[in-house]
């Protein structure tokens, strides 16, 4: 039995909060949830939470911004109605890929790889853009990169016309030697506090509206190290939460663990490495002749713990994004450490979001000789066109878990098997609730 205890559903997830009031044995609490005819949110408790312990059930994905923002005003709410405690459980936590933008040689954001179809319209898997070659010449994939990106960038501030207003169309200025003779001949035209071009009505004669620029514009070189202002969401959304008066955050499988140290109030990161465990054990035939695939570098730590746990061969592929010396572009080709060939070839990631990194690692386990490829991963984002990128793709199984939302997936796509995470968290919002430790669920 459960007392003070109250848990309060988002919209982003209905089941997952019924499954956890199920375990836990309570209802959840009354909330309506809406928004204005503005598109603002609303929300109004209607049971009391005062002196009470509660837990607030909304996962990241779908409409994720709506989502985070009902969650802000719930926990605030709460706060308002004197919650002894309000603890947000993100089984899927929002904007934690933000915490750090990796960047090129630039300083440059480095760009998503544009879509895989070719000209037919079909997935191709492979890896855009394209390994460069001495002497090739540059693909197409090349021209929309990051780089481009960034002269655009470049581009829109030498139109901007100086009082933080930026022009829809360019600015046409004057050629910088034109602009300098101008400058020395018309010397009382200028005023050095303003690059505004005064626009003059022209004189009693008739003349034409003339453009008189105060002052030429600086020249603008790409300086080395130059980085563009790029917002750390991260950052934002864990100090959104705090403000709005959560004590407490329970999430699994963190994209970057080391984001906890983004909070100043308890975060348990709960992993969902059990659960993908016992699917192997359980679920594929003869797992010891399987060998695990991490599908990036960054999640290694993760696929190996599995492999070790299970005593299975381990295999890695390198996504390999730095930029070469050949061309300096965002290079995002796919290399395979270790041995597939004739295994079954287990991927292990944190999350699929586009779904774009376990598909091409499929065609290059596949290609290097694996008989099936089964990708396990606890966060099914598999936004966009993700589900039909599955259903193109050398996948024969992709095995999520429920801290998404997986309902309508599920229709779309045979490959699909969900696993329950309900339980999990119910056990953690158990043991919070009495105060016991949760690092049990931490154990193998
Ligand atoms: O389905 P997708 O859209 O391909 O996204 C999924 C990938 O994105 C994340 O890694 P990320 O690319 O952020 O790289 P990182 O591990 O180096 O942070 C995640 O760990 C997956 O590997």
């Amino acid at each position: 039995m459960v007392r003070n205890l109250v848990v309060l559903g988002g919209s982003s997830h209905p089941e997952l909060t019924e499954t956890i009031c199920n375990h836990l044995g309570v209802p959840p609490a009354n909330i309506l949830l809406s928004k204005f005819a503005v598109g603002e949110t609303r929300v109004e408790i209607m049971d009391s939470v005062r002196g009470k312990d509660v837990f607030i059930i909304q996962s990241g994905g779908g409409k994720v911004n709506d989502h985070l923002m009902e969650l802000l005003i719930t926990i605030s709410a709460c706060k308002t109605a004197s919650a002894k405690r309000v603890t947000a459980v993100l089984p899927l936590f929002p904007y934690s890929r933000q915490s750090d933008i990796p960047y090129n040689k630039t300083g440059a954001p480095l760009a998503k790889a544009p879509t895989q179809l070719n000209r037919n319209g079909n997935y191709t898997f492979d890896s855009r853009p394209t390994t460069p070659m001495p002497g090739q010449a540059e693909s197409a994939g090349m021209k929309g990169g990051p780089e481009n990106l960034h002269k655009k960038l470049m581009d829109m501030q030498l139109r901007d016309n100086g009082d933080g207003q930026r022009s829809r169309s360019p600015v046409k200025m004057p050629r910088r030697s034109t602009m300098e003779s101008v400058s020395s001949e018309k010397s009382d035209y200028f005023d050095d506090n303003s690059l505004t071009p005064t626009v003059t009505n022209g004189s009693a004669n008739g003349d034409k509206p003339v453009a008189k620029f105060h002052k030429a514009p600086p020249h603008f070189e790409p300086q080395r190290g130059y980085k563009q202002w790029v917002a750390q969401a991260g950052t934002l959304v864990a100090d959104l939460l705090t403000c709005a008066g959560a004590d407490h955050i329970i999430t699994m499988d963190l994209h970057d663990p080391q984001y906890q140290g983004f909070f100043d109030i308890p975060v348990d990161n709960l992993y969902g490495k059990h659960l993908l465990r016992k699917y192997i054990q359980f679920h594929i035939p003869q797992y010891q002749n399987a060998v695990i695939v991490s599908p990036d570098a960054g999640g290694a730590k993760r696929a190996t713990a599995i492999a070790d746990a299970l005593g299975m061969p381990f295999a890695l592929i390198h996504k390999e994004r730095r930029p070469t010396q050949i061309t300096d572009r965002q290079n995002a080709t796919m290399m395979l450490v270790g041995d597939v060939a004739d295994r079954v070839a287990i991927l292990v990631d944190d999350l699929a979001d586009t779904s774009n990194t376990i598909t091409r690692a499929a065609k290059l386990l596949k290609k290097e000789g694996a008989s099936k490829v089964i990708a396990l991963v606890t966060h099914g984002v598999l936004s966009g066109d993700a589900i039909d990128r599955i259903n193109a793709s050398a996948i024969d199984k992709v095995v999520v878990t429920n801290s998404v939302d997986q309902e309508e997936n599920k229709k779309r796509c045979q490959k699909l098997e969900v696993l329950e995470v309900g339980n999990v968290f119910a056990e953690a919002i158990r043991r919070v609730h009495h105060g016991e430790s949760i690092s049990v669920l931490f154990h193998d």
